[in-house]
């Protein structure tokens, strides 16, 4: 469990984490979302006690990070510029960890084995690509078998499969009942792993939700349909709750308020057909976008084009 309370960071004029109030729950995989600068890492390194906050606390698991006795097997963690000695074998990194925190071989033996490094284990970890040093970041996480594990950006650069491998280590994690926090700036592979959100922008809590809330707060059971009888379907599917939009003219429909399967049944029963259904699968993408929109850094200068609802 990590609580924050009115947590706060200022460097100089600038504040990178602001009065910010969140917890995060064992067993489920929480998401902490934000674009670029928002202050992700920032809220991360004062979890682990890299960084004071100007104001305001963050505990682990109750206690402040450095009123652990033994901090490595409370929170794990994999934080963006792991320094690692690129002479040493990833073995003898983990192994120094271990023997300087009182862990024994066998952990190590065994988070290498998690981590799918056994082949590479001996080498030099200055010759590891970077999808093999995420790997060694994340044993080095699990090292103390915490119960609270904390990765910023681990899908960074990595390859699809590698994408895979942590999206299941990570639900795997929560599964045993651990608190597991992880950040990333992209929506979309959030939306994939984690139960639970907090958005951040400019250092300032957006929203703390479920993936379902931000996608329903988003529209996301907007349905496209397409048929040759648009007026005629919108009878059909008139009723409370249920917004239809659509330009004057086009086949194309946006219902809102009911599922592509309950949209289908009512034309099928109707006799009218259709020639697409889409549950609009972007919108979670735009949700995030829209409430991030006033706390990007820096804005590129092209234009996108809005939907046509
Ligand atoms: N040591 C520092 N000194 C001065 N400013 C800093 C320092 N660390 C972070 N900042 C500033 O604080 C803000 C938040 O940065 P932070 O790295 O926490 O954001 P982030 O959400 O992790 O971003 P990213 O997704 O780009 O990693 C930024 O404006 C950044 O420039």
């Amino acid at each position: 469990m990590i609580e924050a309370q009115q947590l706060t960071k200022r460097y100089g004029e600038t504040t990178a984490v602001d009065r910010l109030d969140f917890t995060v729950r064992p067993g489920t995989v929480t998401g902490f979302l934000g674009p670029n600068g928002a202050g992700k890492s920032t809220t991360m390194r004062m979890i682990v006690g890299l960084d004071a906050p100007t104001h305001g606390t963050v505990t682990v698991n109750g206690r402040r990070y450095a009123e652990h006795t033994a901090p490595l097997q409370e929170v794990g963690a994999l934080l963006e510029a792991k320094s690692i000695h690129p002479g040493r074998s990833a073995f003898d990194h983990l192994m120094a960890q271990a023997y300087t925190h009182g862990i024994p071989r066998r952990r190590v033996e065994e988070v290498i084995g998690m981590t799918g490094l056994d082949s590479v284990a001996k080498k030099r970890a200055g010759a590891f690509s970077l999808g093999m040093g995420q790997r060694l970041g994340i044993a080095a996480a699990l090292l103390g078998d915490p119960a609270t594990v904390m990765l910023d950006e681990p899908v960074n650069g990595l390859d699809p499969e590698g994408v895979l491998w942590i999206r299941n280590l990570l639900t795997g994690l929560a599964s045993e009942g651990r608190t597991v926090f992880v950040s990333s700036h992209l929506m979309s592979e959030m939306a994939l792993v984690a139960d639970h959100l907090i958005v951040v922008g400019r250092g300032r809590l957006l929203a703390d939700t479920t993936v379902e809330e931000l996608i329903s707060q988003a529209g996301g059971d907007t349905v496209q349909v397409a048929t040759a009888d648009p007026a005629r379907l919108r009878e059909v599917l008139a009723g409370p709750g249920i917004e239809i939009t659509g330009r004057v003219g086009s086949e194309e429909l946006q219902v809102t308020g009911m599922e592509a399967r309950a949209i289908g049944l009512k034309a099928a029963e109707a006799g009218i057909a259709l020639f697409q259904l889409t549950a609009k699968a972007l919108s979670l993408e735009e949700a995030f976008m829209e409430l991030t929109r006033d706390a990007v850094e820096y804005h590129g200068t092209t234009e996108t084009s809005g939907s046509a609802a």
